[in-house]
């Protein structure tokens, strides 16, 4: 193998790495909008609240502005991340394969 297929190789073991991060830290996530939900669910208040949702939305575009991210990019992604976290919501008993 060459210098050059070596390096490459290094630097896909650091996106795969990175991409195993990026999944638990959704993982994660998800699993306190479930907590969320709990707490509404009691308190008979709405899954979507789009107030909330826009001021999460602005924290994305700061973030990236910090690192230089496109905030089409992160909005986009954002509204993935809300769409699913609501999803994840509106089923009262989700639970993850980790937790199974
Ligand atoms: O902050 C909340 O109330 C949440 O449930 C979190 C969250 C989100 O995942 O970003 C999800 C649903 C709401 O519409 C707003 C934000």
């Amino acid at each position: 193998m060459d210098e050059l297929s070596r390096e490459l190789d290094e630097y896909r073991e650091q996106i795969d790495q990175l991409d195993t991060d990026l999944v638990a830290c959704l993982f994660r996530r998800f699993q306190v909008a479930n907590k969320i939900a709990e707490v509404k669910h009691k308190v008979d208040a709405p899954v979507n609240q789009p107030h909330r949702a826009t001021v999460v939305e602005r924290h994305y575009i700061e973030l990236g502005e910090q690192f230089g991210i496109s905030a089409d990019f992160l909005q986009d992604l954002y509204r993935l991340i809300h769409a699913e976290s609501c999803r994840v919501q509106e089923r009262p008993t989700f639970q993850s394969h980790r937790e199974r």
